[in-house]
């Protein structure tokens, strides 16, 4: 099986062209699994599937690397983006790509080499009751700045839906050691239904906002786009930050605005291409 492998600050995943490979057979949770394994297979966060689509120009499915299938990926996005512009799949610079938490539409930016330097993606409006998140409770309540308490810690958490989950937690000092011990307990923990991502945020100032985090499926990971646009809309809606953001994660920086005028979630960031090979690991059947 013919793969490239991409990432998203740091936040990278085996990617399958499925306009040149027939995965319609194949059990993809299990073979997300095999692919992420970063000693007995090729390594990443997970598996991501290009594929065409009835409704967009083309279909993104994301698989983290327990094997669960995700709704939304803003660093996939980008690196699907830089895909099939720089693999010929469209010569548009921008384009819609249909997931499971809805349609959204890349422009892409050229570097001096003609390929895809930087991707801005209009990632939707934000959701916040519970029902949407989803959260266990009242289902069009909102949680804003609650407490959640975890392993005798309690922590102020702000939830937001970007097609996924996130269970944003402000703190006065990001510890990694923070988000490897209570992150899994919050993924698991009983308010969600559908687990969720955790993010730790610092706010710096108005403009900028250190963050960590836990995701769901994956664990620890560089970056998470979709969790850079929720840290961003609830710390504005905590009124510490501005609607233009600049978010600091382990692997580098997105630039994040949630426009007053739509409503919306505007991420800008980078993609990279690293390298493409064959897989040559038994291919799982369902
Ligand atoms: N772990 C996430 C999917 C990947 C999201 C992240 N890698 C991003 O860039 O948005 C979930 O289960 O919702």
């Amino acid at each position: 099986m013919k793969f490239t492998k991409l990432h998203g600050l740091g936040n990278d995943y085996v990617y399958v062209n499925c306009f040149d490979e027939d995965l319609s057979r194949v059990d993809l949770p299990e073979l997300a699994r095999r692919v992420s394994d970063r000693n007995f297979g090729i390594g990443g966060d997970g598996l991501i599937l290009i594929m065409p689509s009835e409704r967009a120009d083309f279909r993104m499915r994301v698989f983290n690397n327990d094997g669960s299938e995700a709704k939304n990926c803003g660093n996939g996005l980008r690196c699907v983006s830089k895909y099939v512009f720089d693999h010929g799949l469209t010569e548009q610079t921008t384009f819609t790509v249909e997931t499971l938490g809805g349609t959204v539409t890349p422009v892409v930016s050229l570097g001096a080499d003609g390929k895809v330097d930087h991707v801005t993606i209009d990632m939707g409006e934000p959701r916040f009751e519970r029902a949407a998140i989803p959260m266990t409770g009242i289902p069009e309540e909102q949680v804003r700045e609650e407490a959640i308490e975890v392993g005798g810690t309690a922590f102020t958490m702000t939830a937001v839906s970007m097609g996924n989950p996130h269970a944003i937690l402000f703190v006065d000092e990001v510890k990694e050691e923070d988000v490897r011990h209570y992150g899994p307990m919050i993924e698991y923990h009983q308010w969600f239904p559908e687990r969720t991502n955790v993010e730790f945020i610092q706010v710096l100032n108005q403009e900028e906002i250190l963050f960590r985090v836990w995701e769901r499926g994956s664990g620890v990971t560089l970056a998470c786009g979709t969790g850079a646009c929720a840290a961003a809309v609830a710390a504005h809606l905590s009124g510490k930050t501005d609607r233009k953001v600049t978010v600091h994660l382990a692997g580098g920086d997105l630039f994040i605005e949630w426009k007053e005028a739509d409503n919306r979630v505007y991420m800008t960031g980078p993609a990279t291409e690293v390298f493409s090979g064959k897989y040559l690991g038994e291919i799982p059947f369902k």
